[in-house]
């Protein structure tokens, strides 16, 4: 018999949005609390305010079935058997995690839970937080750090690589344990501090398996080699593997530079010269200024040339295809070293309806408009239905059919059939 627990979730963003709807759907009752009052009305109505597919649908059948609430109320604890902390840990000074939110939320719950609830972060949070939450709170504090994909959030926290909980108290890693039954996972037992370095240690593999990439890319243009030839013979060996090997404009989001951020603070602090880190991050500063530059010379066939009032079209503005999130997004970060000499720009992305903090970005609904007139087109974003496009009338639209395929997400011979001078990264 699977155990049905009262569970809390603070904090009703991707990770906890997604654990709420989760956690209803493998029969748990959930109330989810979030201090903003327009999201938690919204919430109520079953309207989910970022874009992860099947979130709606677990999200309605379960506020439906009495299974899920939500809440701008802390006090509507009191009764849960186990909390989940779901709070943003975005970079705070110095590179370290601010733990601003997270710490309210504990002097919130401190006066809150009753004495048997069990507290567990899903947050990523830096490693002795969960024995700082439970000096603080007068309880064990279970770390139980959360690997979703923004855009495969659903599935990632359905059918999860692992499950890992670090705990000392054998009551509370059982409470925590049990949230789970039913997911088939391995599950890793271990302290607090090594689950909350496992996840930042991924993280930050994860980062720096793409900068190597992008500089491998760009020896492959010099050398004369093609990168995904070079990555697809990498991949096939298990020992390496395939995923994270393809070449972009930079890895960016809400979690990988702030997590390799607060990692290497919390090498630096520790005495740890975390070299390799250190440098993965500033190849990745440097991947944008790469794009730039291979912009430039696509666009006035000069290693020098100026970009001033010259039109160029974004496809692509998310940090990755099949989100909404704009948060440290390197298409962001590239359209902004273009605004400033001076290129005009407008940009379409299918998953980014509103105009917001898109800097001198124009954003327009529809691909034909982004390259109408435009001297050139730059795939930032790799929506799978930009393949899809009617690239001959692109190419009639645009002043120049000129093409910088940054992701490496278009066949290049179809782009030349279709009137393109087609740049990739990497691509002989
Ligand atoms: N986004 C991801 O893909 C992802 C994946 C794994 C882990 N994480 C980690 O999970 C944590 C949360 O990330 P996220 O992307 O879900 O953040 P988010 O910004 O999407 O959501 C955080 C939510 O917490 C709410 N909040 C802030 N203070 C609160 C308080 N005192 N009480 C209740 N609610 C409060 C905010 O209003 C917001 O809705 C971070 O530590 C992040 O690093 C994120
Ligand atoms: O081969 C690749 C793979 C990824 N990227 C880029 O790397 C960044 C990160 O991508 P991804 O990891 O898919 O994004 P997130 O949804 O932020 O997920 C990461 O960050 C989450 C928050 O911590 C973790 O839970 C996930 O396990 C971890 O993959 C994006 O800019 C991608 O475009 C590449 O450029 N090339």
């Amino acid at each position: 018999m699977r155990e049905r627990l009262r569970v809390g979730v603070v904090g009703a963003g991707y990770v906890g949005l997604t654990s709420a709807a989760c956690l209803a759907e493998l029969g748990h009752t959930i109330t989810c609390v979030d201090v903003d009052a327009e999201k938690v009305g919204r919430l109520r109505e079953a309207e989910i305010p970022i874009h992860e597919p099947g979130l709606p649908e677990l999200v309605g059948n379960s506020l439906a079935a009495g299974r899920l609430a939500f809440t701008t109320e802390h006090a509507a604890l009191r009764d849960v058997d186990v909390v989940l902390l779901c709070l943003p840990t975005p970079t705070g000074q110095a590179g370290t995690a601010d733990l601003s939110a997270f710490d309210l939320a504990l002097t919130t719950l401190r006066d809150t839970v009753s004495p048997h609830c069990v507290v567990v972060i899903k947050s990523t949070v830096p490693v002795g937080t969960a024995e700082r939450a439970a000096a603080a709170l007068g309880r064990p504090v279970v770390s139980n750090p959360e690997f979703l994909r923004e855009g495969h959030a659903v599935h990632d926290f359905l059918h999860p690589d692992r499950i890992v909980i670090g705990a000392c108290d054998e009551r509370a890693r059982e409470v925590a344990d049990a949230l789970y039954d039913g997911l088939d996972a391995p599950r890793l037992h271990t302290d607090p501090a090594s689950a909350e370095l496992a996840k930042y240690a991924s993280n930050a593999f994860l980062a720096l398996k793409v900068s190597y990439v992008n500089e491998l890319a760009e020896l492959c243009e010099r050398l004369g080699a093609d990168v995904t030839d070079v990555t697809g013979t990498m991949g096939l060996d298990e020992r390496i593997g395939s995923a994270f090997l393809s070449p972009g404009p930079g890895w960016g989001g809400s979690c990988l530079p702030k997590d390799t951020r607060a990692l290497l603070h919390a090498a630096a602090e520790a005495g740890v010269d975390f070299t390799v880190l250190a440098d993965a991050v500033t190849a990745n500063a440097r991947q944008l200024d790469r794009v730039v530059a291979k912009v430039r010379q696509a666009v006035t066939g000069s290693d020098d040339g100026s970009l001033s009032g010259v039109r160029l079209g974004l496809l692509g503005l998310t940090f990755k295809a099949g989100t909404d999130d704009l948060r440290e997004s390197p298409a962001l970060a590239i359209a902004a070293r273009l605004a400033a000499e001076g290129a005009q720009l407008t940009g379409y992305d299918p998953g980014v309806r509103r105009a917001a903090d898109l800097g001198e970005v124009q954003l327009v609904d529809e691909p034909s408009l982004v390259a109408k007139d435009a001297a050139g087109l730059v795939l930032l974003t790799e929506w799978p239905e930009f393949r899809e496009l009617d690239w001959p009338q692109l190419a009639q639209l645009a002043e120049r059919a000129t093409v910088v395929d940054c992701r490496n997400l278009l066949e290049p011979g179809e782009l030349a059939q279709a009137g393109f001078t087609y740049f990739g990264l990497g691509r002989c």
